[in-house]
């Protein structure tokens, strides 16, 4: 899959590289436009911005930075311009030492705490096929644009592993426990129109560029508003998903990683691993 390389930044942007002293974003890039306060979060970890360790560790990472530096608004994108996410690294799972496993779910569970509570006002512009783990970090945000002709929803019942309780929670809370249902027990993937039509998404686009001044228009209707009142309004508005999966947090990671070890799920897994590489 190609990745553009042109120039993305214009006069006003800062691209914000370094996280701590000895880290830079690799998976990744954050930009400041310093004229709005908004950055934008691209995705760049090719071919399809599988979520490993790493990449986990760098969202995590420009999240907090984001929430730190109090930035007006986060956009999360992708610079391909066919995949926004295929979600969990599916080789983070298959066959997986068991501390490792462990800790890498821990650090999902981090990342989505921290996006889904975070006082940033945040959008995602889904410009490409957003699977599994990358619709869970879509529907983390506040609001959806997704580019036509693209297809997004969770398929945990098609690769063969449960779909978790905090995916299931995000899921539910953008569109309700019915139609959650109806799509999760099949794993069933929407096209960008249909997720339009369940409200999946909030709007359908021509193409990125569009996406991007949609969500920024959702960001800047926040300009008159107190960003402190906003963002405590919108932790009490989520607290009730957070809390609950606070407090079950270890007891649902240690029971995924005995799942996921089980002989089933490792055969699912390889199986559908084996059908990627087959069907070029
Ligand atoms: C708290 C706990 C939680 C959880 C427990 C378990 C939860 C799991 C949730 C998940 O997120 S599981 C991951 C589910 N994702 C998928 O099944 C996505 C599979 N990928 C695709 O459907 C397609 O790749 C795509 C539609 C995203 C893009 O299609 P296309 O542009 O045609 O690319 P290719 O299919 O040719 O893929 C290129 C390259 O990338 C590899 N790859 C694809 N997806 C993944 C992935 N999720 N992890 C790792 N690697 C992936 C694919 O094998 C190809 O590799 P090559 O070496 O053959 O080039």
């Amino acid at each position: 899959m190609a990745f553009r390389t042109k120039n993305l930044f214009e006069k006003t942007t800062k691209l914000v590289r370094s996280y701590s002293s000895d880290k830079i974003y690799t998976h990744m890039s954050l930009t400041l436009n310093e004229q709005t306060g908004i950055a934008t979060l691209e995705l760049a970890k090719p071919p399809v911005n599988s979520m490993s360790f790493g990449f986990l560790s760098q969202l995590a990472a420009a999240v907090q930075q984001s929430e730190a530096d109090k930035y007006k608004g986060l956009i999360i994108t992708s610079r391909s311009s066919g995949v926004f996410s295929a979600g969990l690294d599916l080789k983070e799972l298959h066959h997986p030492d068991s501390d490792r496993i462990l800790n890498y779910l821990r650090r999902l569970q981090d990342v989505w705490f921290q996006l889904y509570d975070c006082s940033t006002p945040t959008a995602a512009v889904i410009n490409g096929h957003s699977i599994a783990g990358g619709c869970l970090l879509a529907l983390s945000c506040e609001y959806r644009v997704m580019v036509n002709s693209f297809k997004i929803g969770m398929n945990e019942a098609l690769v063969g592993v449960p779909v978790s309780p905090m995916f299931i929670a995000c899921m539910q809370s953008v569109i309700g426990q019915w139609e959650a249902e109806k799509a999760l027990l099949v794993g069933r993937l929407f096209t960008s129109e249909e997720a339009l039509g369940v409200g999946l998404v909030d709007e359908v686009v021509g193409g990125k560029s569009e996406g991007v001044c949609k969500a920024e228009g959702y960001l800047a209707g926040f300009r008159e508003v107190s960003a402190r009142a906003r963002g405590l309004s919108k932790r009490y508005l989520r607290q009730e998903v957070v809390r609950d999966l606070v407090r079950r947090r270890e007891e649902d990671v240690k029971k995924l990683v005995e799942i996921i070890s089980s002989r089933g799920v490792q055969d699912s897994l390889g199986e559908h691993l084996e059908r990627m590489k087959n069907k070029k």
